[in-house]
């Protein structure tokens, strides 16, 4: 089966320009100019004034199968990355049960294999059910096919168990992904510590909570040579402690979410649990300190966070509904239009960030439009606006606070090993 993507507006050094992209048995096979003329194909996928991207990768996205079915699957989970234009995407373990077993996580890897409209990655957890103590056998899980190991949805909370755990890692040649959160350090706040927390009269949560337990763990990445990775950076002091950290030659690196790029705790103008996550939206001086560590290189790459919820769930006050927001097919869009059209980033940084950038770190064969590699393509229309709307999403999660934004980037065909994984609706 060979496929031609023809006249598609392709990043060639840093500038669009029309190419065609021959795919042939999944994979790319050559990219230049007038390739139809050249070669016979089955079929011509008219790419006339769309951008070809590389496929994007998500390294942390929430799946909830098996154990909550009713907030996302497998199934509609990654429909909803291939709707977002992603192609390759990393599940969180914070699953029940949790992949703490070999056994566990060899069940994930089928129904990630049976179900998976893109291509999955899975992670196994640090500890068991991933609290406690007691560490996983990575040996055992990494033979098993683990990804790479977390226990995101919390932190580990204690040092000696962190540190065991990348001793462990750092032999075995796997990265620690840390959601990092001191429970110390919460005091059962809602939301972001702050004037506005003050002024709406909802608990906060000091973020010192993240920052004290990075500062942790990038000493103990020092001194075992472990890949640390920090989950969801959302505050100016832990993005100055990775850049001193980075500096320093640790093995650190680290993500940030398109809506902690995008909002501040100063969004929040009432309680409305569409803007509750963890970690919660810091202040403005927090969303400016994101940004220039992406510009600077601190930060190596934005990963969604996909959380989706229950509408239910997610109806009620930030007091009780919990925590997490949907992104998976937001996220392009709504950084296209906020920070490419606008001028602060560069359409070439941003596709580096979402995925050249995570399949480096990461080492996975993913991210970059070259012959050879997988046919992960995607076509986006950065040209016709629309409207961000629940009825759109394939997720079964609608707790997204950007549903009606009028945005660029609507995703019109995604391509996973050179089949159709997406197609937008004429
Ligand atoms: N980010 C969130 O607010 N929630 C995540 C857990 C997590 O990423 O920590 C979830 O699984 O719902
Ligand atoms: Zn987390
Ligand atoms: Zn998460």
């Amino acid at each position: 089966m060979k496929r031609l993507i023809k006249n598609g507006q392709c990043l060639v050094n840093g500038h669009l320009q029309v190419r065609d992209i021959l795919i042939a048995d999944g994979k790319i096979a050559k990219i230049g100019q007038h390739l139809s003329a050249q070669t016979p194909v089955d079929q011509i996928i008219d790419a006339q004034g769309l951008f070809v991207s590389p496929g994007l990768v998500d390294v942390h996205v929430h799946l909830r199968e098996p154990g909550q079915t009713a907030k996302e699957t497998v199934k509609t989970g990654s429909l909803a990355a291939a709707h977002g234009g992603y192609t390759t995407i990393a599940a969180m373990p914070n699953v029940i049960p949790a992949p703490d077993t070999s056994e566990r996580l060899k069940a994930m890897l089928a129904l990630n294999q049976r179900d998976g409209a893109v291509h999955m990655v899975q992670y196994a957890t640090i500890t068991t059910d991933r609290g406690g103590d007691e560490l996983v056998d990575m040996a055992g899980l990494k033979a098993a096919g683990a990804f790479a190991f977390s226990n995101d949805g919390n932190g580990v909370q204690t040092a000696g168990t962190m540190y065991q755990a990348m001793q462990q890692a750092a032999q075995l040649n796997m990265a620690v992904v840390a959601h990092a959160e001191d429970d110390s350090l919460t005091f059962g706040g809602v939301m972001h510590e702050g004037n506005v927390s003050k002024r709406l009269g909802l608990p906060g949560i000091p973020s010192v909570s993240e920052t004290a337990q990075v500062a942790r763990d990038v000493a103990l990445a020092a001194a075992t040579g472990a890949h640390y990775h920090v989950c969801h950076v959302s505050s100016a002091a832990t993005v100055q402690v990775i850049r001193a950290a980075k500096a320093a030659g640790v093995n650190v690196t680290c993500e940030v979410s398109p809506h902690h790029l995008l909002l501040s705790d100063e969004d929040i103008t009432s309680d409305n649990a569409m803007l509750k996550m963890n970690p919660p939206l810091g202040s403005e001086q927090d969303r400016r300190a994101l940004i220039t560590g992406l510009l600077d290189g601190t930060i190596d790459l934005i990963a969604t966070d996909h959380a989706p919820h229950t509408d239910a769930e997610k109806a009620q006050s930030m007091l009780k509904a919990p925590f997490g927001i949907t992104g998976s097919e937001t996220a392009f869009a709504m950084l296209y239009t906020k920070f490419v059209k606008t001028g602060l980033f560069s359409l070439v940084q941003l596709i580096n960030w979402m995925a050249a950038s995570p399949a480096a770190r990461f080492g996975l064969n993913a991210g970059q439009l070259m012959a050879g590699a997988p046919a992960d393509v995607v076509l986006f229309d950065l040209t016709t606006p629309f409207t961000i709307q629940a009825a759109d999403f394939l997720s079964k999660g609608h707790n997204s606070p950007f549903i009606g934004q009028q945005v660029l980037g609507k995703t019109i065909r995604t391509l996973v090993s050179g089949k159709d994984a997406y197609i937008s609706r004429p």
